[in-house]
């Protein structure tokens, strides 16, 4: 496999079970690119973690001018309390649910204080330093080509990760996005958020509200799934009658606490890799090398 896929042998991948994989890829491959589906979580899968050293921005909005120094403070404040808890290896996902919850609730409420206006995103993303990992071009414009559906599954902001893709030029027709979106007053205010809470460990219930989506990709039962947290492994919970699912994870932080469980749960583990290059590779191989 190493052979056919050379990027598998970078030295950012860890597999557990290469032969699975190798399994995995042959079957997938054999039952045409015409039955696959994509799907990934968005914040440090698509994009950058970190750039010359310094940690990419997470949240998009955290450092944009929409909001004033005092809720940028607020913010700030609640990464620094939940995030830790987040990536923390030593509590179980019961323990963190509540927490997540009241991360994501709080931060939601700090931005609707903040009236923020539809007609101003754009630019925050503009200057935003969000940065789509390496390879992102080949990523979205193959899978395009392809005719093969890329499901965006996120817990950040929908509005703002749709714009992030957009101004790079690769909001194609074939991609979809669950996330979080805000819903806008008549005068194009942000009053609240849409729908049901995505967070971090809740894409199972996320997919499984939205069963129309799946159904409409029934003829496509094998999925390669993109993700950086356990939570991730979830988002493919609602595809019908799946056949095969090959799992990568990219683990950026804490990488030694969690090598183990990433490496038990995720088929190839990405360590501290930027890039998209093993997604690309495995896209292409997918593809038939087309
Ligand atoms: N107030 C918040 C809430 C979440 N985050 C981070 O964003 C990530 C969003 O989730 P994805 O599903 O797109 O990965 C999540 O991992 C949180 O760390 C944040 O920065 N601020």
């Amino acid at each position: 496999m190493n052979f056919v896929i050379p990027q598998l042998s970078n030295t950012s991948v860890c597999m557990k079970d290469p032969q699975r994989v190798r399994d995995i890829l042959e079957s997938m491959q054999k039952a045409g690119s015409n039955t696959l589906q994509v799907i990934s979580d968005f914040d440090m899968t698509l994009t950058r973690f970190a750039f010359n050293g310094k940690r990419c921005p997470t949240y998009i909005l955290d450092n944009s001018r929409l909001i004033n120094d005092e809720c940028k403070l607020k913010l700030k404040e609640l990464l620094n309390t939940y995030y830790p808890i987040e990536i923390d290896s030593t509590r179980s996902v019961e323990e963190k649910l509540p927490l997540m919850v009241e991360w994501w609730t709080k931060a939601h409420e700090l931005l609707i204080e903040q009236k923020i206006k539809k007609d101003a995103l754009a630019l925050a993303v503009r200057e935003s330093e969000a940065m789509l990992r390496d390879g992102y071009e080949f990523f979205f414009n193959h899978l395009h080509e392809h005719s093969i559906p890329l499901l965006i599954f996120s817990a950040g902001i929908g509005d703002i990760l749709e714009e992030v893709i957009r101004q790079a030029g690769v909001f194609h027709s074939n991609v979809n996005v669950f996330s979080n979106y805000m819903d806008f007053d008549e005068l194009g205010v942000l009053q609240a958020f849409k729908g049901e809470l995505i967070h971090i460990y809740n894409k199972r219930e996320g997919a499984l509200l939205n069963t129309g989506h799946f159904r409409e990709l029934r003829a496509r039962p094998n999925v390669l799934l993109l993700g950086d947290s356990l939570g991730d492994l979830t988002m493919a919970d609602g595809v019908q009658d799946m056949e095969n699912i090959l799992k990568i994870g990219f683990l950026n932080d804490k990488v030694e606490d969690r090598r183990q469980s990433y490496l038990d749960s995720y088929d190839i583990v990405l360590i501290k890799d930027e890039t998209l290059e093993v997604p690309n590779a495995i896209v292409r191989f997918l593809t038939g090398n087309e």
